[in-house]
């Protein structure tokens, strides 16, 4: 795997401090509420594990399996539930965790998705954001990252199913595309 990295953009330390940061931040925030966090497989699975264990408040975890991507770096565009939630989560405070937010598609279906459920409120969290590719306006509350537009993996994030665990973030080789 290792011979087919290009270029770390952050290291596992980089990450680390960054996700103890946005908890502390979470923490603080939903002090006194009761939280529903809801990772977005396959992707968030690994932030998502990291995050909630430096949020020291009680919470309840759902997930919810949609897939967009394929085996390509380009989005199909059509978002598909694969999985959803275990959880009621009418009148809760629901925060979504996602690993990277790109097009925005996936979690604009999701968010609209989420909020016809009469949730009390609705939070985005993501560890990295690519603006620059945005095809519909979304509000993020909590951001690990802003990324240039290039394809990246590690720390959950795949390229056709592949990378997802390795602990830094990077991007791949031309000829690994091709
Ligand atoms: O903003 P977008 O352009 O919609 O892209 C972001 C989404 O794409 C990836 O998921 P993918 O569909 O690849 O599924 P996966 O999490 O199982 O890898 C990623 O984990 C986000 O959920
Ligand atoms: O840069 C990316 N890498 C992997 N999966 C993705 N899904 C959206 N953007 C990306
Ligand atoms: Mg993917």
């Amino acid at each position: 795997m290792k011979n087919d990295i290009k270029e770390i953009l952050f290291t596992k330390e980089k990450i680390q401090s960054k996700v103890k940061e946005i908890g502390q931040q979470i923490e603080k925030d939903y002090a006194g509420k009761e939280m529903v966090v809801i990772g977005v497989l396959k992707g968030a699975n690994v932030f998502l594990g990291d995050l909630i264990r430096e949020i020291n408040v009680p919470l309840y975890i759902d997930f919810m399996a949609v897939s967009s991507y394929g085996h390509s770096t380009e989005t199909s565009g059509v978002v598909r539930i694969l999985k959803d939630l275990d959880l009621e989560i009418e009148d809760k405070h629901v925060l979504i965790v996602e690993d990277i937010i790109d097009t925005g598609l996936t979690l604009k279906y999701i968010t609209e998705n989420l909020r016809s459920r009469k949730v009390a409120s609705l939070k985005i969290c993501t560890l990295l954001d690519k603006p620059s590719r945005r095809k519909c306006s979304l509000d993020i509350d909590y951001i690990g990252f802003d990324i240039p537009d290039e394809f990246i993996v590690g720390y959950g994030i795949d390229y056709a199913e592949k990378y997802r665990n390795l602990p830094y973030i990077a991007t791949l080789k031309n000829e690994i595309y091709e």
